[in-house]
């Protein structure tokens, strides 16, 4: 057990995991400031009862599903584990494990051999192509000196496999290798799933060198290191998440083939891989997830600007005894041109870096957006459909189940009566899940108070804690068995669905989606950086298992996770860059087979950014790459997967993925937007966009009040407000409506963002040259302005809102009596809030923020 601690540090850091304010302090009050009685009681059970312990902790490292826990029936009715055809219904409890952690075993991931003919030797030519010619004659040229070519290949094809059990390389992964060979520096862009890894893997077993790779996640280099020593391959991570201080001494004396350094431990360790570089020698070193390094993508991390050192350090100038440069090696799924040129720069790799490319296209994701709220009232409307498709594989296990036979039911029937300590728990879980729905909206002020707690980085999970950080080869290597062989080791708990992962921005919405989704019936469990690490490992151990159907994470999960049958991706909220959108979703259907990326956003909620310390230049770039996004989800007529790769510098062709929501369900018909943009753009000309030619023409007065007015370049809602105002066929229209328009006008350089940091939205118009042109065209032409509405202005025109409160009351302004009113009410409503506030003074009890309640907790408990 925890020991002890103070009652407001717990608070804090139960605020900080994403539990509800009032949970926590009754869950304090129940058992005391004991942490891990606290947890067990928010994460929806009683306090731990005597032996429980061990079922749940670190001796076990997968909880076993019921099904692994026996061993199965063969036959069909292998498929049921529970002889009542119930699948036991998890809750967040059963994935704390104890803080004491214990020996994390494989997950035993199958590996999954991806037909050769997908390589992508696709036809598609990467619009960035012309950026390799910048880099010297040979880049993108093979190995020239060929007489050893096919040598070499034999070599690799032999340990390709004996080690991982492919009959052939990808192109790409051929193409890297050869770069290798002829020791040359070596960029490489490949989609999220497409065997990067084995790029740097096979030349460690070529050579009697040492490979190292740099990777920015404890728990990415912890799920590499145990599939290399699944494959027969020893391997170790070097980091402040290296819980034996012995490894790194072995891993510098050449113990290990491959050996993982997180990028603020490679600067401490030059001097001694100077030595590993004599002896046995470095063939390369690998830079994986090597977007970090740029400030121009969506994971900048410091510490990757700086291995730069490695290029500096290992070159053949500098140790006398190399021959050649040692190699870099940097791999990403997510670069635009903009990141990629950064790369080489930041890296200083040479002038004859090799460039491989390949389709970022991944044919089997099928791509959609919806519109939703994303807050608690939409759970039940969101979700509906994941938990009917859950739901209903059990009852198809159900009905399989009640054919079994005999012998068959006897097994399943003896562990239930093992597995009904699990049952008690779930009877109290979905009671609390329960509670903490009903709670949610009253605590919406702390999610807000704390948003920037709330923010969980990469970085944030880098003290993912295990218990060994040494893989040694197993006795009997993953390679020993064919990729169909292995591929049924991951026969899932999840039936036929396969695992989906919903991702939130907010720690908080962690905990609420996952406790509605066990709630509902399915195995779900919430991930945060702020959760105690015995359970981020336990999570990430069933997940592997098959023995969770949903994670519901924030970004803290998932980088590089290579798990073959997550079926669903869902975003829960929208990302803040398409290129983090790509490589999450990219985490869906590695095994080749059809799985749905779907995103919802709120279409009327123009995105802002989340706290983060930027420079003026990284906001701008933040902004963009965000408005990106919201672009991407308001789209109603370019295919998805078009949009996702062009977005990566690659020319998709005319053709579109024939599978996503555009695709499938067409465009929305063409509208005429000539009139409505004749009025908009004559607004922001400083004319009024009256009725009639005359009003048209006659000119508005100049609002001078603000920073901002008319006299300037006018603000958006003052655009709108006086729109409305001006022309009553207008004044019911909504402001996404105009936005919408904006963004059409916006595309054909009519109006462009007269701010210096633009935001998501417009928020100051302006016209362009080519604007004026149009306007003053459109008085003697009868050209139409067809385009398509997008998402916002279609739901804008299905859904008509009320007046906001700032167009309603600035309408009739004018009007002296009018304005009188509306002073007097604004007077009142001041008054009301002072006395509110002086009330909420003199009552100690009325608290309205997290840490008014918390100190009135506190005080209240020394008192007793
Ligand atoms: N030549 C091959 N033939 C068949 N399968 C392969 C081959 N190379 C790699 N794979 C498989 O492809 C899967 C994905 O590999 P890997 O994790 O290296 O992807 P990645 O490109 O690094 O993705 P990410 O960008 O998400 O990190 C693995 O399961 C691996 O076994
Ligand atoms: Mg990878």
């Amino acid at each position: 057990m925890d020991p002890d601690v103070s009652a407001d540090g717990l608070i804090a850091e139960l605020l900080d995991m994403g539990f509800d304010f009032d949970a926590i302090s009754a869950a304090v009050g129940a058992v005391g400031p004991r942490r891990a009685e606290v947890l067990e009681l928010l994460l929806g059970g009683s306090a731990p009862r005597a032996g429980q312990e061990g079922r749940r902790g670190g001796g076990v490292p997968c909880r076993p599903a019921p099904s692994a826990a026996r061993p199965r029936p063969a036959g069909k009715g292998a498929k049921l584990p529970n002889p009542r055809g119930r699948l036991r219904q998890s809750s967040i409890t059963d994935h704390v494990g104890s803080a004491t952690g214990g020996r994390k075993e494989s997950g035993r991931e199958a590996s999954t051999s991806l037909p050769c003919s997908s390589a992508p030797g696709d036809p598609r030519v990467p619009v960035g192509a012309d950026f390799c010619s910048k880099l010297g004659p040979q880049s993108r040229s093979l190995v020239e000196n060929s007489t050893g070519e096919s040598d070499q290949m034999d070599r690799v094809s032999a340990v390709l496999q004996k080690h991982f059990g492919f009959s052939c390389l990808k192109s790409f992964q051929k193409e890297v290798l050869d770069a290798w060979f002829a020791h040359r520096d070596c960029l490489v862009l490949a989609a999220t799933g497409s065997g990067k890894s084995l790029c740097f893997q096979i030349p460690a077993l070529l050579t009697a060198k040492i490979v190292v790779v740099i990777s920015p996640l404890i728990s990415l280099m912890h799920d590499q290191c145990l599939k290399l020593a699944n494959h027969g391959i020893s391997a170790c991570f070097l980091g402040s998440g290296q819980p034996d201080s012995r490894v790194e001494g072995k891993a510098m004396a050449g113990m290990y083939k491959i050996v993982y350094v997180c990028p603020e431990t490679i600067l401490r360790l030059m001097e001694p891989l100077k030595k590993l570089a004599e002896k046995p020698g470095i063939a390369l070193f690998a830079i994986d997830e090597v977007h970090c390094v740029s400030k121009w993508g969506h994971d900048f991390r410091p510490d990757y600007r700086r291995l730069s050192v490695l290029r500096e350090n290992f070159s053949s100038s500098k140790l006398k005894f190399l021959k050649h440069d040692i190699p870099l090696m940097a791999l990403t799924a997510t670069a635009t041109i903009p990141v990629r040129e950064d790369i080489i720069k930041s890296l200083k790799m040479s002038k004859d870096t090799t460039i491989v490319l390949t389709s970022f296209f991944r044919p089997n994701l099928r791509f959609s957006v919806k519109h939703s709220k994303t807050s608690v009232s939409s759970y039940g409307k969101d979700f509906q459909e994941l938990i009917g498709t859950y739901n209903a594989s059990r009852k198809g296990q159900q009905i399989i189940h009640e054919n079994d036979t005999d012998s068959e039911r006897s097994s399943y029937e003896s562990w239930n009566d093992s597995a009904s300590d699990y049952e008690d728990e779930n009877v109290d879980s979905a009671s609390h899940g329960d509670k903490n729905v009903g709670k949610t909206k009253t605590s919406m002020s702390v999610v807000k108070e704390n948003i920037e707690n709330e923010l969980d980085l990469y970085q944030g999970v880098d003290d993912f804690d295990v218990s060994c950080g040494e893989f040694l080869e197993c006795s009997r290597p993953e390679s020993s068995k064919s990729p169909a062989q292995s591929n049924q080791t991951s026969s899932s708990e999840c039936g036929d669905q396969g695992p989906t992962i919903v991702y939130v921005p907010t720690r908080k919405e962690t905990v609420e989606v996952a406790n509605f989704l066990c709630k509902s019936g399915l195995r779900a469990a919430a991930y945060n950086a702020k959760m105690p690490k015995s359970h981020l490992r336990q999570v990430h151990q069933q997940f592997h298992c098959n023995d969770l159907e949903v994670v519901v994470a924030t970004i803290a999960f998932g980088m590089g996770i290579d798990k073959s049958n997550v079926r669903r991706i869902i975003h829960y909220g929208l990302p803040q860059s398409l290129e983090a959108y790509y490589q999450e979703a990219g985490r869906a259907g590695r095994d080749g087979k059809l799985s749905d990326c779907t995103l919802y956003c709120n279409f009327f909620r123009a995105p802002t950014l989340l706290p983060n310390k930027r420079s003026e230049e990284q906001t701008k770039a933040a902004y963009r790459m965000l408005r990106d996004c919201f672009h991407y989800s308001l789209n109603t007529s370019t295919c998805r997967a078009k949009i996702l790769v062009k977005y990566f510098g690659e020319d998709f062709g005319h053709d579109g993925c024939r599978m996503c929501d555009i695709c499938t369900n067409g465009p929305p018909q063409m509208h005429d937007f000539k009139e409505e943009a004749i009025v908009f753009m004559n607004v922001l000309q400083g004319r009024s966009g009256g009725e009639t030619e005359d009003m048209i023409y006659s000119s508005v007065p100049h609002y001078s009040s603000g920073r901002r007015g008319f006299g300037d370049v006018p603000n958006f809602r003052m655009v709108v407000s006086h729109i409305r105002e001006k022309l009553p066929r207008f004044a019911a229209t909504d402001k996404m409506w105009w936005q919408g328009l904006s963004r059409i006008l916006e595309g054909l350089r009519y109006v462009q963002e007269a701010a210096e940091t633009p935001r998501v939205s417009m928020q100051y118009p302006e016209l362009t040259e080519e604007g004026l042109k149009f306007l003053r065209s459109s008085q003697s032409e009868e050209q139409p302005l067809y385009a398509y509405p997008d998402a916002a202005m279609l739901l804008a025109m299905k859904e008509p809102r009320p007046f906001s409160d700032f167009s309603e009351w600035g309408r009739g302004w004018a009007d002296p009596e009018i304005r009188r009113q509306r002073l007097a009410g604004k007077k009142a409503g001041r008054r009301k809030r002072k006395w509110r506030s002086r009330s909420r003074q003199q009552q100690p009890a009325g608290f309205t923020t997290a840490k008014e309640r918390l100190a009135a907790i506190l005080a209240k408990k020394r008192k007793r």
